[in-house]
């Protein structure tokens, strides 16, 4: 970058997502000033941007750097880290200086964040980014949020830099206002949590229900990517399964522990979920199911104490096309479960979110980019738009198809002790959906019973209540 020319963004952090953000942006033209307190970090930055981006070690210095109006992207983790940037930061910002914040950060944050600054002229935006390091660097998938002022300052760099739809739309579109943004990556990452169990689980049951070596469990996977449950964790997971340990020439697979970590983001949706009464069951479950993965050592203690049928692989090849439908079924399930929650904040917040824009954006870039999309974007799209996302005609009709083998898939790992907690949540989802009378009768009748909470009849209205014990 030339010496005296002034920076078009600030980029605070330059770990994993930074350095790749700053890159992709260095490639499509724009100055970068990229501030980390590690030199290596700005180091590795220069060296690679070859003389397009500079690098500095101090707020003053980056906010020197930069045109006015000033736009600044924080990449540091969430929390703590983003709150004391920006406290250095705000002594020294001016009105219609724009602070995007581009982590993983809560949308409860944002807002308290968004509420301190207000009335400052400060614009503040939540933006979601997804894609992780590639994507970050070849173009995510980016959802910002927040001021509607600062949209136009930085739609034409950060649709510049997203990922492209097969039809060349920019995966970058306002989402709202408020923490929209954020509300929307955190439901991005609850589906990828719920995504990646379901995958997890068909996994499990290729090998120990139809008996497939890991490796043979990978072509089922790269086969099935090539058609209608085409999508990026599909592909990925067809990738890992063939990747071989080099020194023993082992599944890597198999020789990495089963514990899975979590940052917050599946917990943040399905808290979001708890307190906005969204039965988001699927994302809830994947969620449960990394906390069972990590108590290993209670879980090797019970194998040996707990009676219990084992899987043994003995039931063949024949399962695959089932497990395929389960796992198209299962997953069209945790996507409505998704856009329900997405549908349930808006309604609240009344962040003017649209559903559509959201699919849109999903479609390309990030980790839970999935053919369905085309198919769930659709079905959003329709006038009216469907009172559930699996009532639209074309779901329904794909629905219909998947249901039984869903059934037929959670009945088997039931039948033979291997847990799907996914799987059985999302057809549970289903089932419920379209049961018209649930056993909520009895519970009404049994709170009233011991609270006299009171209940409703189907034959008249009002509010009633029985003395139960008297009767
Ligand atoms: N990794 C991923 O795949 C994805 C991550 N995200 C989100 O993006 C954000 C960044 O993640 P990622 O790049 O992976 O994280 P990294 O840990 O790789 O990078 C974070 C950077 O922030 C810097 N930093 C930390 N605290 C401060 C501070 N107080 N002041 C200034 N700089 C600070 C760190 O500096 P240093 O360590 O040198 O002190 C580091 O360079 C997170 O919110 C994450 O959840 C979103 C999508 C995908
Ligand atoms: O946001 C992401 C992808 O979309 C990050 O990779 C995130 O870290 C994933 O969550 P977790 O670490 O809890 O699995």
């Amino acid at each position: 970058m030339a010496e005296q020319q002034a920076g078009d963004i600030g980029v605070v952090g330059l770990g994993v997502m930074g350095h790749s953000l700053a890159l992709n942006l260095v490639r499509h033209g724009y100055t970068v000033v990229g501030l980390d307190l590690d030199e290596g970090k700005r180091a590795q930055l220069l060296r690679v941007a070859e003389g397009r981006a500079r690098a500095v070690a101090s707020v003053l210095d980056m906010l020197q750097a930069l045109q006015s109006p000033r736009r600044i992207l924080l990449m540091v983790p969430a929390g703590a880290a983003v709150d004391a940037v920006l406290a250095e930061l705000r002594p020294h910002l001016a009105r219609g200086d724009v602070v995007i914040d581009g982590g993983n950060t809560r949308y409860t944050d944002t807002q308290r964040r968004m509420a301190a600054l207000s009335g400052t002229g400060i614009l503040y935006v939540g933006a979601g980014i997804s894609g992780g390091e590639q994507g970050a660097l070849l173009g995510p998938s980016i959802m910002p949020g927040g001021d509607a002022q600062a949209w136009p300052l930085l739609r034409p760099m950060l649709q510049a830099i997203a990922a492209k739809t097969a039809d060349g739309q920019p995966c970058c579109e306002w989402m709202g206002s408020g923490a929209s943004g954020h509300f929307v990556k955190m439901v991005h990452n609850g589906i990828e949590y719920a995504e990646m169990q379901l995958i997890g689980e068909v996994y499990a049951l290729l090998r120990g229900l139809a008996g497939l070596h890991a490796r043979e469990a990978g072509q089922v996977f790269a086969k099935w990517n090539r058609g209608e449950l085409e999508s990026y964790l599909t592909q990925i997971t067809a990738d890992i399964l063939h990747h071989e340990d080099a020194e023993s020439g082992q599944p890597l697979v198999d020789l990495i522990l089963d514990t899975a970590e979590q940052k917050g983001t599946g917990k943040w949706a399905t808290q979001a979920a708890l307190d906005l009464g969204v039965p988001a069951s699927t994302m809830g479950e994947a969620v449960f199911a990394r906390a069972v993965s990590a108590a290993k050592p209670l879980r090797e203690q019970a194998a040996k104490l707990l009676p219990g049928p084992r899987p043994d692989g003995g039931q063949g090849p024949e399962w695959i096309p089932r497990l395929r439908d389960a796992l198209l079924a299962a997953r069209l399930c945790a996507y409505a479960q998704g856009f329900q929650l997405l549908a349930a904040g808006n309604a609240e917040y009344q962040w003017g979110m649209d559903l559509v824009r959201i699919a849109s954006v999903w479609r390309a870039g990030c980790i839970i980019r999935a053919r369905v999309l085309d198919d769930l974007r659709a079905a959003l799209a329709a006038s009216p738009p469907p009172a559930h996302l699996l009532l639209a005609p074309g779901l329904g009709d794909m629905l219909a198809r998947t249901q039984q083998p869903l059934r037929e898939v959670v009945a088997a790992a039931v039948l033979q002790g291997t847990p799907v907690p996914g799987l059985a949540s999302a057809l549970a989802s289903y089932d419920g959906l379209r049961t018209a009378r649930l056993p909520a009768n009895l519970l009404a009748a049994q709170r009233d019973y011991f609270g006299a909470h009171r209940y409703q009849r189907v034959d008249r209205a009002g509010s009633f209540h029985t003395d139960w014990i008297a009767l």
